[in-house]
């Protein structure tokens, strides 16, 4: 991640400042090197900002010839991310499944996978993470047959809900579909996939 506006040394200082705000001795054999520590995990869990590195999001030829095959393709996994109100972590799992079009492209489905996680290096809110992913396959995809449905659940643990403020469980729940005719039956598939903690 390229940081913008500001050098190194001044972001170092800015972390300083903020540790001692919090009642803490920046200069303290433990926390010397915690800036430094951070600067380098900013880069890696914000690495979503970097557009050297989007995804290369690999599609194939659906190969159906035109026939009408409204297969269900469906993938899991697990997402962290940060949340944009209080820079605190924000996780869980996915559930995402499309119908491509038999004319259109099929996705390299380990791509879901690299997209969710590259969408979720940047702070936001979870609601549009599940849009972010389901716009860059989209476009992957291509607009001339594109697939007949595609949507995504997401389900995260939000920190700042469970740990600090009403302290309460911090499960949500978010999803986020396209139609082009098809949703009734990516929804039932999905229905039948989707399994929450
Ligand atoms: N919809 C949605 N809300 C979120 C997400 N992450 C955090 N929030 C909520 O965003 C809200 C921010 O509310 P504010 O009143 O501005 O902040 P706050 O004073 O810290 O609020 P509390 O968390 O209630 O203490 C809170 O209700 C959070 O629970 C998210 O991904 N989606
Ligand atoms: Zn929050």
């Amino acid at each position: 991640m390229e940081i913008k506006s500001t050098n190194t040394q001044d972001i170092k200082c800015a972390i300083r400042t903020i540790l001692s705000f919090i009642g803490e001795n920046p200069c303290r054999e433990g926390l010397r090197e915690t800036p430094d520590r951070i600067i380098r995990m900013w880069k890696e869990i914000f690495r979503g900002y970097d557009l050297a590195q989007v995804p290369k999001i690999t599609v194939f030829p659906n190969g159906m010839d035109g026939l009408s095959c409204n297969s269900v393709i469906a993938d899991s996994g697990g997402f962290y991310s940060m949340c944009e109100h209080h820079m605190m972590p924000f996780f869980g799992k996915y559930w995402f499944a499309y119908i491509p079009n038999p004319k259109g492209k099929i996705l390299g489905i380990s791509k879901v996978g690299r997209v969710v996680d590259y969408c979720a290096a940047r702070l936001q809110v979870q609601e549009r993470l599940a849009k972010d992913i389901i716009v860059m396959i989209q476009e992957a995809l291509g607009s001339e047959y594109p697939p007949l449905a595609m949507g995504i659940v997401l389900e995260g643990e939000h920190l700042c809900k469970s740990m600090r403020g009403v302290k309460k469980e911090g499960k949500m729940r978010s999803s986020f579909y396209l139609d082009n005719g098809s949703l009734p039956e990516l929804k039932a598939e999905l229905s039948r996939f989707v399994s929450f903690g």
